[in-house]
């Protein structure tokens, strides 16, 4: 069934669909690493999307390994561009955001961050995404074990429908 978008989604109307790409990753204390990815923006008529992420290794020749990281959570539009962003991880860590859409980007911060007992070491996370032409592209920092808020992932995007 078709919804129509609730007016306060209209700043985060760029991001809806499917989308298919490739990133880079690394940090301070890993290798560095490629990866693919398929993330899927939806709406129901409510005010906020439905997002997935998933993940995979991706090799030299470009082919697609084991699974990386998933993610699943909404993006809760409020009036006036602001953006609440809620996110569960299967490594045992759940964040919350909050950010602004301005035109084709949004600038997110992590405003609570809570771990299992069993999570890494994960305390703040930075997400920047926007249109690169037709492309998603989107950058994340993040601080954990022990490292300040810096580069983990870039990756861009193009959308499949
Ligand atoms: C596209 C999504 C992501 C991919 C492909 C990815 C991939 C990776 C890989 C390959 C590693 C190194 C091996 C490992 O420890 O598993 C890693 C480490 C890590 N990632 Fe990610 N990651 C993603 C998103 C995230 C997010 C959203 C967070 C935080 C919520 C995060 C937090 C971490 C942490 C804390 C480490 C461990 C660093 C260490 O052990 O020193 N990652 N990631």
């Amino acid at each position: 069934m078709e919804h129509e978008l609730h007016p306060d989604l209209e700043p985060l109307k760029f991001l809806l669909g499917d989308w298919e790409g490739a990133g880079v990753g690394g940090y301070p204390t890993i290798e560095s690493f490629r990866f693919g990815q398929e993330i899927s923006f939806s709406h129901i008529g409510k005010p906020y999307l439905i997002y997935t992420s998933r993940t995979w290794r991706l090799d030299d020749e470009g082919n697609l390994g084991a699974p990386l990281a998933r993610e699943s959570g909404y993006w809760r539009a409020q009036p006036g561009g602001r953006v609440e962003l809620i996110i569960a991880h299967p490594t045992g860590i759940a964040e919350i955001y909050i950010g602004e859409a301005t035109g084709t980007r949004v600038d997110l911060r992590s405003d609570v961050v809570a771990r299992t007992e069993t999570a890494k070491e994960y305390t703040a996370g930075h997400r920047l995404y926007g249109l690169i032409g037709e492309d998603l592209g989107y950058a994340y920092d993040m601080a954990a074990e022990g490292q300040g808020l810096q580069s983990h992932l870039s990756a861009q995007l193009k959308r499949v429908s």
